[in-house]
């Protein structure tokens, strides 16, 4: 395999400090200003562009097995290095589900084929998520796949023996159960958030208290045994509050948002356009306000994309027959820089805590790098935080167009993606699926 050698010249690092980026060899030689390299270096005038760690997203639907025509390995980390992630943890809920070790060995290797991104799979907790018995969690663990996060997203673990088994079995391994927390019952045949505007729309509301009170037995869960809870994407006010709680009392508890839940809020349902349809839904202002703070003060851990491609006919429906989901790789930083950095709330290095180094932690993500230190594997992302742009289909690079964005001005874009060295975004272009997938 050839290995081109780059140098990002003039970056400006988390930390604010210039630097000259010399990856060689697949890794990080040298970040120092004015260094001497080799004449068969390619330079990239990285002059005025914000140099990240590799984004690494904990909460991705890959789609496959199964669900092929909304989504693959392939298109999805493509997704990914457009978005400049390096690496994606591939949510459990396809077909056959993510339950076996067998299943999650071939979601690893279809994305070491793939070449675009390191693919982290998740298991499921629960057989099919049944939600009724456990999933061969050790199995999977001690796997090739070596999997840590376990998640049933899309459904809920609601049986709260079954949560504490998940949770005393995670824990043997150092693991980690990423619970969607949304009581069934309350939410039955729900449609958007429940409130003022739930009642005007005639859509069946979503009370935030589904959410909230599946939170608040599960902290209380991780502390009586110990384990490592982590909760997807948080929705509300009173969400924000009881992890807040947790925390001060010492709960390994880690909590994630997604771009959209810091950005978009319920009053974009109006329209009735089925890419607001998501899970859990857009909320009001207060929310989003409160999940900006808690991002900026450390309460919420991470941004997460929950990426969740449906095909058109799936979204181009009356509201209730549509699915739940939006696509979400190529537009999270964007969204991140238009929600956090341009309202000041956070600063370039927040932004490579929350979507690179706190979520790869959570996720034990071995041996990805998230600092620029030499020697260490080139995982890094060139964003030009200038540039202002309508997002538009051209931005989208997986198999569905499931966006809320399309036609929204965001700012800031995504120039190079370098995934362990090689390059798989240049300058806003996707490297060929032939080059990544022999190198
Ligand atoms: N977020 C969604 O609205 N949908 C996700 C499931 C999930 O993340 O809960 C999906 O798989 O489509
Ligand atoms: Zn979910
Ligand atoms: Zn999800």
């Amino acid at each position: 395999m050839s290995e081109q050698s780059y140098l990002l010249k003039g970056a400006t690092l988390p930390s604010g400090a210039g630097a000259d980026i010399l990856i060689e060899g697949g890794r990080i030689v040298s970040t120092e200003t004015g260094a001497g390299h080799g004449a068969d270096v390619a330079v990239v005038d990285a002059d005025g562009l914000v140099a990240l760690p590799g984004l690494v997203d904990l909460h991705t639907h890959l789609r496959e097995p199964g669900f092929e025509q909304s989504e693959t390995v392939l298109t999805g980390t493509r997704a990914a290095a457009a978005g400049g992630f390096t690496a994606v943890f591939a949510m459990a809920n396809t077909l056959p589900v993510a339950d076996t070790a067998g299943v999650v060995e071939q979601v690893q290797a279809l994305g070491r084929a793939a070449g675009y991104a390191t693919v982290r799979p998740i298991g499921a907790v629960t057989v099919g998520l049944g939600g009724e018995r456990l999933s061969e969690i050790g199995a999977m663990a001690q796997s090739r796949a070596g999997v840590r996060v376990f998640s049933d997203d899309g459904k809920c673990v609601h049986d709260s023996l079954l949560m504490r088994r998940a949770l005393e079995y995670v824990k043997t391994f150092d693991g980690v159960i990423a619970q969607h927390a949304q009581d069934p019952r309350l939410t039955e045949n729900a449609q958007m958030n429940e409130g003022a505007l739930s009642s005007e729309l005639g859509l069946k509301g979503w009370p935030a208290v589904a959410e909230e009170s599946i939170i608040a037995r599960d902290v209380l869960l991780a502390e009586h045994v110990g384990a490592r809870l982590h909760i997807c994407h948080l929705s509300t006010a009173g969400s924000v509050d009881v992890i807040r709680w947790a925390k001060a009392r010492g709960i390994q508890v880690t909590a994630e948002a997604t771009p959209h839940h810091l950005l978009l809020t319920e009053e974009l349902i109006r329209s009735y356009d089925a890419r607001y349809k998501v899970n859990p839904p857009l909320r009001r202002d207060e929310d989003v306000q409160a999940l900006r703070e808690a991002v900026a003060d450390g309460t919420i851990d991470i941004i997460a994309t929950d990426h969740a491609p449906h095909p058109r006919e799936a979204k181009e429906c009356e509201w209730d027959a549509a699915a739940f989901g939006m696509v979400g790789l190529e537009s999270a930083l964007p969204v991140v820089q238009t929600a956090l950095v341009d309202t000041g709330l956070l600063d370039w290095a927040g932004v490579a805590r929350v979507l690179s180094q706190a979520p790869a932690a959570i996720g034990r993500l071995d041996g990805h790098t998230h600092a620029f230190e030499p020697g260490s594997a080139a995982n890094v992302v060139l964003v030009d935080p200038a540039a202002s742009s309508v997002f538009d289909l051209e931005r989208l690079h997986g198999r569905s167009q499931n966006s809320p964005y399309l036609g929204a001005t965001l700012s800031g874009s995504v120039r190079w993606t370098f995934h362990e060295g090689f390059a798989t975004l240049r300058d806003g272009v996707l490297a060929p699926v032939a080059e990544a997938a022999v190198r």
